[in-house]
């Protein structure tokens, strides 16, 4: 027997269209993926900041931030993964029905919860952006000083190094960070958001 048996859907009274219109935005989430230390947050948080002055009403869930509360306890094994992403996916849907542009900065490794996702809100509220920096450039900036570690075997299952990332082969907005600035990286997204239609409620 499912838990689920007695448990009956609410339609609200407020619509999502109702809540979008007053922010004057077209709800989505802008999915970034890519390895530990490819960018995504510097990026993330860069087009948030852009965002705000544009007056779009945005949140930014970030990988180490989620893990620390909503998703904490778990770790880095895939079955963990999974769960950690399929936890975000519905919060990221929550977001967006309330009408927010929502940023969500995880390494999201497998092809198959990226899609999940995406599945999980209608087809133009989910925006995949590849942080599409080579490992090797990741490894030499290694922020956090991870990499190392993991090469050293203090890190079981590390991303990249021992455990793998599968490239999304149709993601919306590609960005390669050694050959891109900052600047031009976040300027590429928010276009797209401008010419898609992301910046009008109606
Ligand atoms: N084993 C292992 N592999 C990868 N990353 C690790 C690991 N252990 C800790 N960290 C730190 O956790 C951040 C990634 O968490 P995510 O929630 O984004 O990972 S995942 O989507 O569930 O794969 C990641 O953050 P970013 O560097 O911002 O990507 C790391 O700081
Ligand atoms: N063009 C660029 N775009 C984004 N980050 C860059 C770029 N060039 C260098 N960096 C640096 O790379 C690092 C990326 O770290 P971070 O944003 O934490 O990555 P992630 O969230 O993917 O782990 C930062 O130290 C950032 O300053």
């Amino acid at each position: 027997m499912s838990n689920n048996e007695n448990i009956v859907w609410h339609e609200h009274q407020v619509s999502k269209q109702e809540r979008s219109k007053l922010k004057k935005q077209k709800p989505c989430i802008l999915w970034f993926t890519g390895l530990s230390g490819s960018g995504k947050s510097t990026i993330a948080n860069a087009v948030e900041s852009r965002l705000l002055e544009l007056q779009k009403h945005t949140y930014l869930l970030d990988g180490d931030n989620i893990r620390m509360g909503l998703n904490y306890g778990l770790g880095f094994s895939d079955e963990d993964r999974v769960e950690n992403i399929r936890r975000i996916g519905e919060v990221a849907k929550l977001f967006v029905d309330s009408g927010l542009i929502v940023l969500s900065a995880f390494i999201s490794p497998f092809q198959r919860e990226r899609e999940m996702v995406r599945k999980l809100v209608k087809r133009d509220e989910f925006i995949e952006i590849f942080i599409d920096t080579p490992l090797e450039v990741c490894q030499s900036r290694d922020p956090k000083g991870l990499y190392e570690k993991a090469r050293k075997g203090e890190i079981p299952n590390f991303t990249g190094i021992s455990s793998p990332y599968e490239a999304p082969d149709k993601a919306e907005i590609n960005i390669k960070t050694d050959k891109m600035s900052l600047e031009e990286s976040v300027e590429k997204i928010v276009t797209y958001l401008e010419k898609n239609g992301y910046f009008s409620g109606e």
